[in-house]
């Protein structure tokens, strides 16, 4: 028996021994990102860091309707600080019915291109009451009252550093330090939490202060590495190529710069922006781009 904040290990051999031996493989949320891709699974922090407009949102969006649509008793909840839901859905709406997300934000589609979108209203109607969004103010209370509303497993955090935590704090590191101590215990309880995150600013490759991908591995901004610490995985999105002609599709990578439970394997895609959708590429489809890894340590902005 356990007298205090230990466990004899003992106590826990025969379950943990009776586990490896018959228990059941963990879990996976199907996010549809093909074989060796980006994965979910219930008990783990996902940490998602990118320059501004490189898709986060899309992407996590893509991934949580995704396993709605393939896991009818899954749940999820979204605590978006920058968009509404009716913007999310119709990004999502539009990647789902490949129809321009321009037109469905404009409400300029003709009869035709509207009844192309039944399928996919039909879709995200079947997820609707299993996906909850969390509104104002973004405290993590709110998100875990809004979670446990519909009992949501997978619960994400768009972006971590502007969610408010419990209690307060002297500064903005103690701030997203107390965040990420609280989806750590939530990712103890069983849930799946997956935290976008802003990134700073780092030195490229010929010195400039940029956001690209060959620079994102210099540890500038230490005060939020809690973040880094405190995820189980973390993954950057950087532009497979050079991302300045601001074209409709992109090759990025999905650079893995932590996995505490296996092998790093980064991921390319393509990214659909007029859709707002993502699919695998075969790895060496895009030309990579710069070092392969640096530390994750400094690449999460807190402000
Ligand atoms: N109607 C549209 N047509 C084409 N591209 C669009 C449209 N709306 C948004 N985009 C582009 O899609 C991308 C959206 O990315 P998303 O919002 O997911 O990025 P993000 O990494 O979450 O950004 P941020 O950090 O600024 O929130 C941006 O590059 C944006 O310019």
């Amino acid at each position: 028996m356990s007298a205090g904040n230990y466990i004899l290990c003992e106590q826990l051999f025969n379950d943990w021994k009776d586990d490896v031996l018959h228990g059941e493989p963990p879990r996976f949320f199907d996010v549809g990102m093909g074989a060796n891709g980006f994965r979910l699974c219930p008990g783990t922090v996902t940490l998602l860091g990118g320059s501004p407009g490189m898709g986060k949102t899309a992407f996590v969006m893509q991934c949580v309707v995704t396993a709605l649509v393939n896991a009818p008793s899954l749940s999820a909840c979204i605590a978006n600080v920058e968009m509404p839901p009716e913007r999310l859905l119709e990004r999502q709406l539009s990647r789902l019915s490949d129809l321009p997300l321009d037109g469905i934000q404009r409400r300029t589609l003709d009869a035709v291109q509207k009844g192309q979108l039944e399928p996919a209203l039909g879709l995200l109607s079947g997820v609707a009451d299993r996906l909850v969004f969390v509104q104002s103010p973004m405290t993590i209370d709110n998100v875990a009252a809004a979670a446990d509303s519909i009992s949501a497993e997978l619960i994400v955090l768009d972006y971590i550093q502007r969610i408010r935590p419990v209690g307060s704090h002297d500064d903005k590191r103690g701030s997203v330090d107390a965040t990420m101590d609280s989806i750590r215990h939530f990712a103890a309880a069983g849930y799946c939490v997956v935290a976008v995150a802003a990134v700073g600013r780092t030195k490229d490759a010929r010195g400039r202060s940029s956001y690209a991908g060959d620079g994102l591995s210099l540890a500038s901004f230490r005060e939020s590495s809690e973040l880094e610490y405190g995820a189980d995985d973390a993954y950057l999105i950087v532009p497979t190529e050079d991302d300045e002609s601001g074209a409709l599709e992109i090759g990025v990578t999905l650079r893995h710069l932590k996995s505490r439970y296996g092998k790093p394997t980064d991921i390319e895609l393509a990214f659909n922006r007029s859709r707002q959708s993502f699919w695998p590429q075969p790895v060496d489809s895009f030309v990579a781009s710069g070092p392969r890894r640096g530390p994750v340590r400094g690449l999460w902005r807190d402000s």
